[in-house]
């Protein structure tokens, strides 16, 4: 199967999930409405929806929800497949930043996130691609090694 078959396969795999999702939203402060579809090693899918608080920070986006359920479900991190975001966005709905390093961690770097609005506009970019230069464990790796060293 060609690489743009497989996205195609996998868009119309996750677009229905993820709308479902979307209906789910908690959204009393923004109205807006997002939903997420994840898709598992095993061809599981985990739906995702935005969910906010009056407290404003401590609101969580559709595509963390999916990946938390994911991992609080036994996922293995970094085993999923592909993940689809919908929004009633003019354009593909774009991962805001937390996502992005939580996508960072979670899902190997190669994995497509796949961004889509209510009218099918689609567009696909890699984890990696969505956050070059993310921070991450080996950057903690090195702190804790030279914690090791002053420690001896
Ligand atoms: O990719 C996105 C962008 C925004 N939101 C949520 C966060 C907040 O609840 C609302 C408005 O930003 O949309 C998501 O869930 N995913
Ligand atoms: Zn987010």
């Amino acid at each position: 199967m060609s690489v743009n078959n497989h996205l195609e396969q996998l868009t119309l795999q996750l677009a229905a999930p993820a709308r479902e999702a979307m209906r789910r939203a908690y959204v009393p402060y923004s109205h807006f409405q997002v939903g997420a579809a994840l898709l598992d090693e095993h061809g599981h899918i985990h739906q995702g929806c935005n969910v906010e608080n009056a407290a404003y920070s401590p609101c969580n986006c559709a595509e963390r929800t999916a990946l938390f359920r994911a991992i609080a479900d036994g996922c293995a991190p970094r085993s999923f497949q592909a993940i689809l975001v919908v929004g009633d966005t003019p354009g593909p709905i774009s991962p805001c930043g937390v996502c992005r390093q939580v996508l960072s961690e979670l899902c190997r770097p190669d994995m497509p996130v796949i961004m889509t609005n209510l009218s099918g506009a689609s567009s696909v970019m890699t984890v990696a691609e969505l956050l070059p230069g993310a921070f991450s464990v080996a950057d903690l790796e090195d702190s804790r090694s030279k914690q090791g060293e002053d420690n001896v």
